[in-house]
């Protein structure tokens, strides 16, 4: 599934309307997709539909005249004379059915939901271009407070369609019915969470013109199953890929050991740990390096043979005096490189380092992605696409941008968005697992893209996982003992 901004979904419209299908065609779809949608979901016998001057209103207008027959539909709207000619053929088609709008005053209001209707909300659309108030303001205030089911219209009215922020007043949605594809904030919250139960209604453009004109991916275990990796009954050890994690610090082994045994669990042929000092050694299939940042750590490494090596994780708990050599270490190997936390040093000589070895996968969360394209947290959390695109662009390598919704951008400009997993993974180490698994799954150096997209939903499947047993109180290693069985189901489709 694809996911559109407002700007690429209106010129999908006009595509659509050159090739011969005109807007009041997709006009009748959608308001028909809308009232199927209402008999799907909801038994009400009263419905009010409130309409809006713009072609929200328009499809608003259409799904009243079909849910005239199974409903008692009234109707409310903003202004008397829409502004656009398909949502003023539409009005009239109405009329033509017995059925006339009334002023969206706030006396009418109040009495329509007084009945406790399904209130289906056609005010503002993928059009919204500030934010609401006065009267409008005051209505949806009033709709959300009085308890009635929402059915909304392509995006709840006040949210504004391209970024998960919410600007001012907004429809809370039961459900919402989307046109055509997924719009931006039905993936990011806290916008998410104003859409209610989110659908998409096929309303009639063709699939080619929708794929050529929307750039993010809406990623799903669908969507990745065929880049999952897969093992031959004849493999070896070292046929899998091998795998080096460079990580660690004397506060932060545990996370080191994540990586490593998340690795494990995915698959990686051999895991190699080289950190500084003892290493308690829990997993005993853990090899591990001693390396001493002080003393010619890059020679160290070097003594490694290929074999050990043939993926590399740099970065979990990583040891600060690390930062010194980062550039060098990036460049020693030319082999798939994931480079997390204390790995995303930023700077100069380490962007160069990144571009330079052109085999990367960088994993920010929010914080390291202000960090590394020097903004705010708050400006990467605003426009997580845009940031995740701008650093992948950067740095030539794969940007996975974690988050609730985590993004993920190759230096082409594909890019895709997932939003699974569980609110309990916001704990500490749930990201070195996450590393740990796509250094194991990034052995196929032509497809880093597609395994780290497959990589974030298997992660997010396994959260879900652990969330469903262990709620807001699971842990990292939860993910790890969960990770098995949701590769499975994503491997077998359940
Ligand atoms: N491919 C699609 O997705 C299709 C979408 N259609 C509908 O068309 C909608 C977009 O239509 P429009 O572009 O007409 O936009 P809207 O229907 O969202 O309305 C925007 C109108 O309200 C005004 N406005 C914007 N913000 C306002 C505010 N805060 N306060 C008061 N007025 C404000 C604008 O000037 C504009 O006239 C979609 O959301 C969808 O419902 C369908 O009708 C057909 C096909
Ligand atoms: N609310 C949430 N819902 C879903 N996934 C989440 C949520 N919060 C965090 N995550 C996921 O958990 C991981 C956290 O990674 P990170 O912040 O690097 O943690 P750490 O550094 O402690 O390991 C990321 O993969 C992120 O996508
Ligand atoms: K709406």
């Amino acid at each position: 599934m694809k996911l559109f901004s407002a700007h690429e979904m209106r010129a999908a419209d006009q595509a659509a309307a050159d090739a011969g299908i005109p807007l009041l065609l997709l006009m009748e779809a959608a308001g028909r997709a809308v009232a199927d949608a209402v008999t799907r979901h909801f038994a009400h016998p009263e419905v009010l539909v409130l309409c809006g001057g713009g072609n929200n209103g328009g499809d608003g207008y259409v799904a009243a005249r079909h849910l005239l027959a199974s409903r008692r539909v009234s109707v409310l709207e903003l202004s008397s004379a829409p502004r656009s000619d398909d949502a003023r053929t539409m009005r009239r088609a109405l009329l033509a059915h017995g059925l006339t709008p009334r002023p969206l005053e706030e006396a009418a209001l109040t009495r329509a939901l007084e009945g406790r209707p399904l209130v289906v909300d056609a005010l503002f659309g993928s059009g919204l271009t500030r934010p609401l108030e006065g009267e409008v303001a005051a209505a949806v205030a009033r709709v959300n407070a009085s308890g009635c089911e929402v059915l909304s219209v392509d995006v709840p009215s006040g949210v504004a369609s391209d970024t998960g922020e919410l600007l001012g007043p907004h429809v809370r949605a039961t459900r919402t019915v989307q046109l055509a594809g997924a719009k931006v904030a039905s993936l990011f919250h806290p916008a998410r969470a104003a859409f209610g139960a989110a659908e998409v209604a096929d309303i009639g453009i063709p699939k080619a013109i929708l794929e050529a004109h929307a750039s993010v991916t809406v990623l799903s275990p669908d969507g990745v199953r065929a880049h999952l990796p897969t093992r031959a009954p004849d493999t070896h050890k070292y046929e899998v890929g091998t795998l080096l994690v460079i990580a660690g610090s004397a506060t932060y082994l545990g996370a080191a050991e994540m990586a490593c045994r998340a690795a494990l669990r995915a698959g990686a042929g051999l895991v190699t740990l080289a950190s500084e000092g003892s290493f308690p050694g829990t997993w005993p299939e853990i090899i591990h390096e001693r390396l001493a940042w002080d003393h010619d750590p890059l020679g160290t490494l070097a003594e490694l043979g290929e074999n050990r090596a043939q993926v590399r994780l740099i970065g979990p708990g990583l040891d600060r005096r690390a930062a010194a050599v980062l550039p060098a270490l990036i460049g020693q190997r030319r082999v798939p490189t994931v480079l997390d936390a204390g790995a995303l040093g930023g700077g100069d000589a380490w962007e160069r380092a990144v571009r330079d070895h052109g085999r990367c996968v960088l994993t920010p969360h929010h914080g390291e992605a202000a960090k590394l394209l020097e903004t705010s947290a708050k400006a990467v959390r605003t426009a997580p696409l845009e940031a995740a695109r701008t650093l992948a662009e950067r740095t030539g390598a794969v940007v996975v941008l974690k988050g609730a919704t985590t993004v993920v951008a190759a230096p082409d400009g594909r890019t895709a968005a997932h939003a699974g997993g569980h609110p309990g993974m916001a704990t500490g180490g749930t990201g070195d697992v996450l590393a740990g698994l796509l250094g194991a799954w990034c052995s196929d150096e032509g497809a880093l893209f597609e395994r780290a997209c497959a990589g974030v939903v298997a992660h997010a499947r396994a959260g879900e996982r652990a969330g469903a047993r262990f709620g807001d109180g699971l842990i990292a290693t939860d993910l790890i003992g969960a990770f098995p069985e949701a590769w499975r189901e994503l491997r077998e489709g359940r």
